[in-house]
This record gives C-alpha cells, structure tokens and sequence, in this order.
C-alpha cells in the first residue's frame, strides 16, 4: 500500500502557539483512517493544516508520497485533497446540482454522475436550493460533491455532526464503497467512536494536542477501555502518591 499522507513530527496550532504536538500519522492509499478524540483535542487544527488552512508550526507532511511545504490551499487541493469541514461547506443559496458543478470544476473532476450514483437520494432534489435539504441531505450533497472532484484523499470533520444515527448509517456504507472502488484515502474526525470504528481501518487518539493512542479498527473495537482511558483527560486523574 503506497501512502497517501505522512504526518512526521507535526506541530499546528494558532498565532505560533502549538494545539497539536509532535503528530506522527499515515494514511495509505484506499484506507480510512479516524481521527479521534475529546473536545479540544486538536482533529480540526490537524485537517486545517493538512489542507492550508493554517500554517505548520513545526514537523512534515507528505501527501501522496512528496512533501508539502509552502503549498496554497488551492495548489494542495489540485494535488487531490479535498476537505469536508464540520459545517458541510455547502451553498445554500445555489441548487443541489450547481453545488455539485462547483466542487467538479475544482479539479476539472468528470465523476458527478458516478458521485450521484453513491448518494441516489440527491437525484430528486437536483433543482432544490442545498438550504432547504434536511441535514442528512446536505451531508450527502458535500461528500457527493468532493466525491465529484475526484480526490486522492478525503478528509472529512465530523460527518455525524447534528445528524440522527440512522442517518449516518445511510451514509456509512456509501463512503466505505467509494473507497473501495477508487483506492481514495480518507481521513475521518468523529466525535462518536463506534460509527468511526465501524468503518475505519485504524484509529488515532488524540487528547490535548497528543497522540495516546493507536491500533486497528478491530483492536480498538474489542478492547473498549483503552478507547476510554486514552478520552480521560491526565488533568483530572489523582497524582500517585505511592512512595
Ligand atoms: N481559531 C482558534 N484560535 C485559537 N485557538 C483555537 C482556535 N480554534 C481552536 N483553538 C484551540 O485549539 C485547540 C484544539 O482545537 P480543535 O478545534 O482542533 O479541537 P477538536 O479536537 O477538533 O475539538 P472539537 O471536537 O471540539 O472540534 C483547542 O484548545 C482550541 O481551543
């Protein structure tokens, strides 16, 4: 498996104040991977990063096997990145399908009819403004429409965000086959563990700007409690005071 994302070292945060520590992370091509963790633990500060959308504080990233550095936003995208940020990035004052035109000229993509395919739910609703789709459809309309620009990796920011679990088990399985059938990488923040580790290959942990832990979807999945203990916060935990 080639990698489509090497995290070495990486240090992001804000105005040169690091949120994130010394990240080693990979993704290969055609994996999903989840990125995990409690509030504030640093998943969007890393996309962020990875996309251009915050400077890097320190560390490397390579992307699809080069490294990145001083990219834009756009230049990182046309390499075939493509984000899906926690408020879903959709137009609601245009349709559904001139959403889906949009992130298809982003990178000259020729798969909104194969993206549509994955989500057949869109197909009624092309002509509807994207605001007056409910919150499972515009989930869809975003992950259609970076389907629709082809990517090499897609990161997505908490897709279960605001939507009701039998929706996100709708959308689950589309996103696991498109993977599957293109070799795209994905790299999901969830706030809800066992939706991530239901479709992910492998998990990273992060609290308070570090990595506490990782292992393979089945791993984690039957040992719940180092799931648990890697949440607890170290702030909260009574100092051992044993001589
Ligand atoms: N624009 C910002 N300016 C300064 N600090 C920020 C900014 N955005 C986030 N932070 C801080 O960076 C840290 C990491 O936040 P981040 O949003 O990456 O966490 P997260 O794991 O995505 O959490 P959540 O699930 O709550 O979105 C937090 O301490 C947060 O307060």
């Amino acid at each position: 498996m080639t990698t489509a994302l090497e995290l070495r070292g990486l240090a992001a945060g804000y105005d040169s104040v690091p949120a994130v520590h010394q990240l080693d992370l990979t993704v290969g091509d055609g994996e999903i991977v989840a990125l995990l963790g409690p509030n504030g633990a640093g998943k969007t500060t890393t996309l962020h990063t990875i996309a251009g959308l915050l400077p890097r504080l320190g560390g490397d990233i390579g992307l699809f096997g080069a490294p990145l550095t001083g990219r834009r936003p756009d230049r990182i995208a046309r390499l075939g990145l493509a984000l899906v940020p926690e408020q879903r990035g959709v137009f609601h004052g245009l349709t559904v399908e001139q959403n889906l035109r949009l992130h298809q000229h982003s990178r000259g993509g020729r798969h909104l009819a194969s993206a549509l395919e994955r989500f057949p739910a869109l197909g009624p609703v092309l002509k509807r403004r994207a605001g007056l789709l409910s919150g499972g459809e515009q989930q869809m309309l975003a992950l259609a429409g970076a389907l629709a620009s082809s990517p090499r990796l897609l990161m997505i920011d908490e897709m279960s965000h605001g939507l009701a679990p039998v929706v996100v088990e709708r959308l689950l399985p589309a996103l696991r086959t498109a993977a599957a059938d293109t070799g795209m990488a994905v790299l999901l923040v969830e706030q809800h563990v066992h939706t991530a580790l239901d479709i992910a290959d492998r998990a990273y942990v992060l609290n308070r700007g570090r990595l506490v832990l990782h292992g393979t979807a089945a791993e984690l999945r039957r040992d719940p409690g180092r799931i648990e203990a890697a949440y607890l916060d170290a702030r909260n935990r009574e100092p051992d005071l044993t001589p």
